[in-house]
Parts: structure tokens; C-alpha cells; sequence
């Protein structure tokens, strides 16, 4: 087995010849958690999609626990991720929205849908439909939605957006709890307190590349908005 959950050689990614990320190279190791910064558009979700096979570079290699991908797979199955909004069923509960997604794999029971559910606080015996959800439900939701299945990485871009001042306690304490299971966590966030209580290596997205900053760095020097 790989030493690393995610590797990166080289990762080049343009559209319609505008260059987001030029030769990004990256290693992560499993077991912690890794934060990214960068102003708005500077790549941070277009790289998280790489990750996941939604987007594919133009040059370069991702390797996720050392399974090449487009070569070994498409989409790597140990991940799982919030990136923008996910597609709910408006008309269907939460609880359905999430058992009828984790029929597509059918890998795990009824309760640990239920059990993901109260890990991220909502109620999974909520008759409320997806549509009358509030920002934040919706956002917690989709948190649930990405540790459902316990997969060894997960990859949550801005997890925090929407939540209220419980959500986010709960949500910092859910991947701090993620971390000690031996999980591999990336996230984006604007919240510098997050990254700082959070994670274990910063890096921020300048000039199409990844560069490692120490945490107080960013905490003096920057903030995002
Ligand atoms: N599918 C796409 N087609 C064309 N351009 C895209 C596409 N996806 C992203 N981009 C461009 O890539 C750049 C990086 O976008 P990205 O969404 O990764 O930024 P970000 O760092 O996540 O920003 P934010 O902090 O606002 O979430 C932006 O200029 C964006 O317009």
C-alpha cells in the first residue's frame, strides 16, 4: 500500500488557455489534515475536483493511495467529498436523499446513514423535505453524505459555509474525530481559525502553484475574503 493518501506530480490545469494551476506537485499523508488557502478563483476547488476525477488535468499524474488515476481508475472509490453544492432530491427528506445515493454502492445498512445523519446533527427521522432545508441543514447534510460510507479520505471545500456557531464546533470536532479514526482529511476554508485549530499542514494556492506556509504566517499576514 502507498505511504501517501495523495500525490500530485506535475498537475497542470488550464481552460480555455487560462492557466488555474501550473506544475503542482504534492504529497499527503495519510492519518492528517491538510488546509488550503487562496483568494477567490485562485484553483482551490478546481484541484479538490482533480482529486476526485471530476476534472482531469491536461498534463501531469494524481495517484490516490497509489492508484493512478485515468490509468488504474476514473474515480477513486476511498474518497469522500463536498465540493459546491451536491444535487439533493428536493422533494425527498434527508434521510432519503442519502439512502437512495448510498444505493449506488450499496455498501452500508440503513443505520449508518442514520448515524452519519446525527454525527453532523441533524435528525434522520426529520420529515422535512431537502427544499425546506435551511443553508446550513443542507451543508450539514452534505457533510453526512461525504462520511457516510468511512472512506479513508475525505476532501471538504469551505465545510463551514453556512453553518452557525454550533455547526461549525460540531463540524471542527467531526473531522478532528476523522483524524483520530486514522482518516485523511483536505479542506478549503476563508476561516482562519479553522485552519489553524484544524489542521496539521497549510498550504496556499499563488501563482498557479501550492505553496507550504506555516499556520501563524497566515493568521498575521493574511486574510481571505
Ligand atoms: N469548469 C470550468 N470552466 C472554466 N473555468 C473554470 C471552471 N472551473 C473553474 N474555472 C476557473 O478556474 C479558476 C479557479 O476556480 P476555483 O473554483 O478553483 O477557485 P477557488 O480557489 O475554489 O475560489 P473560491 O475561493 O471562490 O471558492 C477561476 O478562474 C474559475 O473561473
Amino acid at each position: 500500500m502507498s505511504n501517501f493518501a495523495v500525490k500530485t506530480s506535475h498537475v497542470t490545469k488550464s481552460f480555455r488557455g487560462e492557466t488555474v494551476l501550473k506544475d503542482v506537485s504534492l504529497e499527503v499523508h495519510r492519518g492528517k489534515i491538510y488546509g488550503f488557502v487562496g483568494h477567490n478563483g485562485s484553483g482551490k476547488s478546481v484541484f479538490f475536483k482533480l482529486l476526485c476525477g471530476i476534472l482531469v488535468p491536461d498534463r501531469g499524474a494524481i495517484e490516490i493511495f497509489g492508484k493512478k488515476l485515468g490509468i488504474d481508475l476514473d474515480f477513486p472509490d476511498q474518497i469522500g467529498a463536498v465540493i459546491e453544492q451536491p444535487g439533493f432530491i428536493p422533494e425527498f427528506t434527508g434521510y432519503k436523499n442519502l439512502k437512495y445515493l448510498a444505493s449506488i454502492r450499496n455498501l452500508i445498512s440503513q443505520q449508518q446513514i442514520k448515524e452519519a445523519i446525527r454525527n453532523v446533527g441533524l435528525d434522520p427521522e426529520n420529515q422535512k423535505s431537502v427544499k425546506k432545508y435551511s443553508l446550513g441543514m443542507k451543508q450539514r447534510l452534505a457533510i453526512a453524505q461525504a462520511i457516510m460510507e468511512d472512506p479513508e479520505l475525505l476532501i471538504l471545500d469551505e465545510p463551514m459555509n453556512g453553518l452557525d456557531k454550533n455547526g461549525v464546533q460540531q463540524i471542527r470536532n467531526l473531522i478532528l474525530s476523522l483524524k483520530e479514526k486514522g482518516k485523511t482529511v483536505l479542506l478549503s476554508s476563508h476561516i482562519m481559525e479553522d485552519i489553524q485549530l484544524l489542521c496539521d499542514e497549510v498550504y496556499e494556492f499563488e501563482n498557479q502553484t501550492l505553496i507550504p506556509i506555516q499556520v501563524p504566517e497566515i493568521v498575521r499576514n493574511k486574510i481571505y475574503r
